[in-house]
């Protein structure tokens, strides 16, 4: 029998006697493409943080090459060949790509070379992943695609024989995407073996060769690929059939001319915007589609009163008005779900509760007290909704997996009295059942006279979701759409 790169065998970590791996199993074997799936909160992230040593197990036994291992660190796991590639890159965005390579070798005493002999060291591992960029251009002058491919040459410098990739198509272009496809199957064929997570699950059946599920603390299915179809997996993510579409066709809303407009761009210019003039009526999903770059993100913090104008108006409920902070934008009744949560949506130390309440603050609050059961049925409300898994409401989200915490950012806006919500790719990282929970709370919430602008690089999401699409383009909308749908092939047509 081939020996294997990585068995993991009855696997066991907790945090403070909160369990989450309780028995996982889990098998690597060389020049293989490995998905990990389950759940927001199924302990992906933990288990491979047990295979790099960043986290150190309770139970259950490693062996990498057939050999028993236990690291103390990430660092003693690279040493063996474990790298991870994080969704947050974790390189120097002022030195070069050379530079950022080698950074970790030098620490570890290697003799200095000069910058001219480090850049042609540095070649090599580019040219091995078959990427045409410049040892010598500096890392900030990269796209997020480009600096991933860097992490990856940065890791193969480093002899690494297993890489993770952890949610790696997220922020990618189509493009990028299958560049990055194209890198992943020549580390295949050169023996490297890569643990691969993602909640894409065409994407594994595109790019993997077997899949591992969690569930409930435990490895639900093991299986090839070939062997497996997307429902099977669900159905072993989720622990029961389910609603597995991956488009969300609802009621079209007619525009009533007679409505006045919740809320109206005319002609609004920024650094980065141009001329954009847009409608959202009580009850429509008005959808941005774009390739990245193109502006989309850039209107919605034009609204939200992230950017100034240098030119044209906002108008909420047919009145002028001058939104010059979020502050201003919640107090107008618009929200604004970011695209980067962590850092823009959340205070990681807070609690889930404090998190969700903090822009409802008003609206529970009883002159100057807090009225704390009030508080307390809108965070468990959304936690119930949107299936947050947390071990209880004052838990701080710094310890919740990456989608849950988006969970709550998403609840935290849905608790307010807002009447216009911005949600700029909501539904990245988020699994596919929380998926069709935050869609059928999307389409209720608009069901009730709201309105919402809605930003997905899933062009399947936009298409089926929206009434009306607005296609931007370097800053501009170029084009609009009412038909409803439009397929995923019809708009990616259009934004090209
Ligand atoms: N350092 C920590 N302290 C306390 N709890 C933690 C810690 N790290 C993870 N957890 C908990 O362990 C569980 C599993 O989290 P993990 O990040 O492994 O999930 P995941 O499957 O990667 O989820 P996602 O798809 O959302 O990224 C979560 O409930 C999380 O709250």
């Amino acid at each position: 029998m081939a020996q294997h790169v990585i068995e993991a065998r009855n696997l066991q970590k907790g945090f403070d006697n909160n369990p989450v791996l309780k028995g996982v199993n889990f098998t690597l074997k060389a020049g293989e493409v490995h998905a990990l799936v389950g759940q927001n909160g199924a302990g992906k992230s933990t288990l491979v943080k047990l295979l790099n040593g960043y986290h150190q197990r309770d139970g259950g036994t490693v062996q990498l090459f057939g050999e028993p291992c236990h690291f103390s660190s990430p660092r003693e796991a690279q040493a063996k060949g474990i790298a991870m590639v994080y969704q947050d890159l974790s390189l120097i965005p002022s030195l070069s790509i050379a530079d950022n390579i080698f950074l970790t070798q030098s620490e570890h005493g290697n003799p200095l070379i000069s910058n001219r002999e480090r850049e042609r060291q540095a070649a090599p591992f580019l040219t091995a992943l078959g990427v045409n960029i410049d040892p010598r251009q500096k890392v900030e002058s990269l796209s997020v695609g480009e600096q991933q491919f860097v992490e990856i040459a940065k890791a193969l410098a480093m002899k690494a024989k297993v890489l993770v990739l952890d949610e790696p198509t997220a922020s990618l272009s189509n493009n990028e995407i299958n560049e990055l496809f194209k890198v992943v199957n020549k580390l295949k064929s050169q023996g490297i073996a890569i643990i691969y997570i993602t909640h894409y699950l065409s994407d594994i059946m595109r790019i993997c060769d077997a899949v591992t599920v969690l569930r409930d603390g435990y490895t639900v299915l093991e299986t090839a690929t070939a062997d497996t179809s997307i429902d099977v997996l669900v159905e072993a993510m989720l622990g029961k059939k389910a609603n597995t579409q991956l488009t969300w066709a609802r009621q079209v809303a007619p525009a009533n001319a007679a409505q006045v407009p919740l809320l109206e761009l005319r002609d609004v210019s920024t650094a980065m915007l141009s001329h954009v003039s847009l409608k959202v009526m009580p009850g429509q999903v008005i959808g941005l589609a774009g390739l990245l770059g193109s502006g989309r993100t850039e209107i919605l913090e034009a609204i939200y009163g992230l950017t100034p104008l240098t030119g044209g108006e906002i108008f909420v409920n047919g009145k002028p008005v001058s939104i010059a902070s979020p502050r201003s934008a919640i107090e107008k009744g618009i929200n604004m779900v970011p695209e980067e949560r962590r850092s823009q949506g959340l205070v990681l130390d807070f609690s889930v509760s404090d998190n969700v309440l903090m822009a409802s603050f008003e609206r529970i609050s009883n002159s100057l007290f807090l009225n704390k059961s009030k508080g307390a049925s809108i965070v468990n409300d959304t936690i119930k909704k949107l299936g947050v898994k947390t071990t209880g409401m004052e838990q701080s989200v710094r310890f919740l997996s990456g989608g849950n915490q988006q969970k709550v950012v998403i609840g935290k806006c849905l608790s307010t009295d807002a009447k216009v919500l911005l949600l700029d790719d909501p539904t990245f990282g988020i699994d596919i059942n929380a998926k069709y929970e935050i869609m059928k709370i999307v389409n209720q919430y608009v069901a009730q006279g709201n309105g919402v602008i809605f930003v997905s690089s899933e062009y399947a999401e936009v298409g089926s979701f929206c009434d009306v699409i607005y296609v931007v383009n370097k800053g501009r909308i170029v084009r609009q759409f009412s038909e409803q749908p439009m397929s995923e092939e019809q708009l990616l047509a259009a934004v090209q």
